[in-house]
């Protein structure tokens, strides 16, 4: 049996890992909510690794408001650059395995056509340059660790951008959603699955990692997937438009190329 901790388990990512971890008889998923750890508590993780002795740490815990994050960005700091490097030491202490989950907001998005694991991150908002510093730190503490990229992640577990769609459809509103980003939209389910058979497989090939759904389009082309497939009976219009209130800069084309 593989013993197994899950950190930020009421997130989207988590509830979703803890969905389908019971196809896998060999893993022993240990789900720890922010209340059960706090990854900006040294101690609080050293005695829950002592207490359950994991071969893998998954940590999903992170600060992902990305409007939020630029007037709170030491907040973001502390969860995504210090909780990691927390986890970090931790797993070296311990001989423990991470699993680290970042973001394609690393990146600038200049390059048209997508982003490889060994293309250099240059940040241009508050939460990717807390999640850059928390990849650094990592690679400074720790030999065996997985740093997996991914890209707008949706599941049906609340707030994320299908289900605010979804439910602006079933009430029949009118959107007008942003074309001026390119990406790879990402069923949280998905990657719980490729996270998991990761650990299954008993991979060493340690280091940064890309994972998406592979299918590039714009926010304004998935809000109307969204309708096509989930709302086809909704009257809301759906159209392009670049007044939706946000503060932070986000990447042009932030394709993750494998
Ligand atoms: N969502 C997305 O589109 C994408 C996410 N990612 C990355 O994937 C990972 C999972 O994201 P996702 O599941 O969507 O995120 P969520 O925001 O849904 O979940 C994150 C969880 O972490 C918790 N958390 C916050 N601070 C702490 C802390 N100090 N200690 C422990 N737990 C904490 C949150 O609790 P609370 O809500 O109570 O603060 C929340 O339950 C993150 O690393 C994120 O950066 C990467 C690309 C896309
Ligand atoms: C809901 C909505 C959003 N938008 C715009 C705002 C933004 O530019 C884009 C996406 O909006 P959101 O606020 O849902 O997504 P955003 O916070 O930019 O999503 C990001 O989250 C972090 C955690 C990540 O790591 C990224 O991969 C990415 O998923 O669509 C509209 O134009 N109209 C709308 O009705």
């Amino acid at each position: 049996m593989t013993s197994v901790i899950v950190t930020g388990a009421d997130g989207q990512l988590g509830k979703s890992i803890q969905a389908r971890i019971g196809s896998y008889d060999e893993i022993n998923g240990v789900f720890l909510s922010k209340e059960s750890l706090d990854i900006t508590r040294v101690e609080e993780i050293r005695k829950r690794f002592k207490e359950h002795a994991p071969e893998y740490c998954i940590n999903t815990a992170a600060f992902t408001e990305v409007d939020e994050a630029e007037v709170a960005e030491d907040k973001a700091m502390e969860v995504n650059a210090c909780g990691a490097e927390n986890l970090a030491r931790a797993c070296a202490e311990f001989r423990v395995i991470l699993i680290h989950l970042s973001t394609d907001y690393v990146f600038d998005g200049s390059k048209p056509h997508g982003y490889r694991p060994t293309d250099k991150p240059n940040p241009i908002n508050a939460y990717g340059r807390s999640k850059w510093e928390g990849e650094k730190r990592i690679g400074k503490c720790l030999d065996r660790y997985f740093i997996i990229r991914t890209s707008w992640l949706y599941s049906e577990y609340p707030p994320n951008f299908f289900t605010t769609i979804l439910n602006r459809l079933n009430k029949n509103e009118n959107l007008e959603v942003t074309d001026q980003q390119r990406g790879c939209p990402t069923k949280a389910g998905n990657l719980a699955k490729y996270i998991l058979e990761l650990i299954t497989s008993d991979d060493q090939d340690f280091g940064i990692r890309h994972f998406t759904d592979g299918e590039p389009m714009t926010w304004y082309e998935f809000a109307l997937r969204i309708k096509n497939r989930y709302a086809p009976d909704s009257t809301s219009k759906i159209r392009r438009g670049n007044n939706y209130r946000s503060f932070a800069k986000r990447p042009e084309c932030s394709i993750l190329l494998p």
